[in-house]
């Protein structure tokens, strides 16, 4: 069976993790890990949310891609990626829009696209808010480029990217749910 990745983007609190995490309990679809420089958040595990690097070691490892976002590294591995596959054929990963058109260039159709978004933006700082994010964080999020960018689906992925709203998870749910009958048909059928 050929091996598959479902790339979740969209702008920051859109809601990635939490359909990572959906697709992770509901389908046994495992996360890819990433690395990143970011100080940990509260009750972020290292191997399991991220791998923690410092400036140092975060250029130790053989990317497939890394950005800059909001000041701090963020890149996906080769070796992350082919440990997620040999546990399952069908891998998630967690990415920015930037990220997400690079996959899509790179590995074309093994990559699913879904591009969460919401119809009101300020709820965006309310959810980081209320997920305990550090205020000054926050600030500095909401005032990068990579954060304006984000709340656009990139030219680069119109027609190929499925949108998800997710204003109310229940709806979101149901689109995610959807898809993934497709892709769990087209994958069985191969
Ligand atoms: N539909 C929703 N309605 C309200 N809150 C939500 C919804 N979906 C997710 N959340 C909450 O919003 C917060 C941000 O969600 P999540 O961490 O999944 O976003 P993210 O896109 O991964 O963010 P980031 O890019 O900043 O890591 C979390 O506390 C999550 O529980
Ligand atoms: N292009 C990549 N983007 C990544 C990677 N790992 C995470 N991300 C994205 O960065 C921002 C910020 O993440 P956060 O955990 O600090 O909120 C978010 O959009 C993630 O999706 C990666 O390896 N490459």
């Amino acid at each position: 069976m050929t091996n598959k990745i479902i790339v979740i983007t969209g702008a920051t609190g859109t809601g990635k993790t939490t359909v990572s995490d959906y697709l992770k309990t509901y389908y046994r679809v495992p996360q890819v890990i990433t690395h990143t420089t970011r100080p940990a958040r509260k009750g972020e595990v290292n191997g399991k949310d991220y791998y923690f690097e410092t400036d140092r070691s975060f250029f130790d490892n053989h990317y497939l891609e890394n950005v800059v976002y909001s000041g701090y590294h963020y890149g996906s591995s080769y070796e992350g990626l082919e440990i997620g596959w040999q546990r399952n054929p069908l891998v998630s990963i967690v990415l920015d829009t930037k990220g997400a058109v690079t996959y899509e260039q790179q590995l074309g159709e093994q990559v699913v696209v879904l591009y969460l978004t919401v119809s009101n933006h300020t709820n965006l700082v309310n959810r980081l808010k209320k997920r305990g994010d550090d205020t000054e964080m926050v600030q500095k999020r909401i005032a990068s480029e990579e954060y304006q960018r984000d709340l656009q689906l990139p030219q680069e992925l119109k027609g190929k990217a499925h949108v998800i709203l997710n204003d109310h998870w229940e709806n979101a749910r149901k689109q995610i749910d959807v898809i993934m009958q497709e892709l769990t048909n087209s994958v069985a059928n191969q």
